[in-house]
């Protein structure tokens, strides 16, 4: 049976992922992103389900740097959830009680017009995630030592789930948020799923130092070839200053010629390729077709140069 790993504590939306997919295996809850992370590498547990993405503060900085340095991870499947946040306090607990709030620093980000409004005066105390803070505070009326803040912006499910009340709902600036988690595991046979007819392959490529145009060369082995960019975040390499690789997400599976072609393409003309999974896009909904070549037409291409290969001519 497969060991499960998640970003915890329990009522973190990283649970509420993993829930998703599946339903009843055991799961340990880690504290951090990064713990998560390495007890996938150690092989302490075989899938680990860490967010990796916000509609509105954008990528979770410790997964994008999880994935691009030390021994390989892959995705191997998405998530996408929305994301939804009240603000919790024991009970007897009054708005005007409410001096100091804590959560996770990306839910923060996005409950920060409303804190404004509502708790203006209140101190951000930042937690290692939402279900952290809600914790804290059931910690303590269940006579723990003090949390350190009255109000915990957490998801309803922590809030119900800890028995603490809650002074406000939908507390969120922008209705409709969501998130994105990702399934990883160590690379190996089975962790690369079959291709469904619309997938996503997730890559970081290291660009050659100080060449002009590296981007761009980069960006046309996708362009040239008909595909479309998800997302694409540069992240600090981390060895020196001005060098940066980029995390990249793009339409179509590994085992697709184009897509195959542009990982090519992409070895030829970059430092290092780290390939990063090709799984299913969650929910469905594949973005119009564009209007580049086809998949046929990439076979026909290969088909014409192994007859002009075997002599045969144009
Ligand atoms: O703290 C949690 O509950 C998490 O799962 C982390 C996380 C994130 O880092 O993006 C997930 C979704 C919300 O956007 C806020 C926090």
């Amino acid at each position: 049976m497969l060991r499960y790993a998640f970003f915890g504590p329990v009522g973190t939306f990283s649970e509420a992922a993993l829930r998703s997919v599946v339903a009843d295996a055991p799961a340990v809850a880690m504290p951090s992103v990064d713990a998560t992370i390495e007890a996938v590498r150690s092989g302490a547990a075989d899938v680990g389900c860490v967010p990796i993405e916000n509609s509105v503060e954008g990528g979770v900085p410790a997964t994008l740097d999880g994935l691009a340095a030390g021994d390989p991870l892959v995705v191997v499947a998405e998530v996408v959830l929305p994301v939804t946040f009240v603000l919790a306090v024991k009970p007897g607990t009054a708005l005007a009680d409410v001096e100091r709030v804590s959560t996770h620093s990306h839910a923060h980000a996005q409950v920060r017009g409303w804190l404004r409004t509502h708790l203006p005066d209140a101190l951000y105390v930042p937690a290692t995630s939402t279900a952290a803070a809600a914790q804290a505070l059931a910690d303590e009326l269940a006579g723990g030592a003090p949390a350190g803040f009255e109000g915990a912006v957490c998801a309803p499910t922590a809030a119900r789930g800890l028995g603490l009340d809650v002074l406000a709902e939908r507390i969120e600036d922008r209705a409709g948020a969501q998130t994105r988690f990702v399934l990883l595991s160590r690379p190996g046979a089975g962790t690369v799923p079959a291709p469904t007819g619309d997938d996503k392959t997730s890559l970081v490529v290291f660009l050659r130092e100080e060449r002009p145009g590296a981007l761009v060369e980069a960006l046309e082995q996708f362009v040239t070839r008909g595909i479309n960019l998800t997302r694409i975040e540069s992240r600090p390499a981390g060895d020196a200053l001005g060098r940066y690789c980029f995390s990249i997400d793009c339409d179509g599976h590994v085992s697709e010629a184009r897509v195959g072609e542009a990982l090519m393409g992409l070895h030829r003309v970059s430092d290092h390729v780290r390939f990063v999974g090709s799984y299913p896009r969650a929910g469905g909904g594949r973005p119009p077709a564009g209007t580049g070549p086809t998949e046929d037409d990439f076979a026909a291409a290969q088909g014409w140069l192994d007859r002009l290969r075997a002599g045969a001519g144009s």
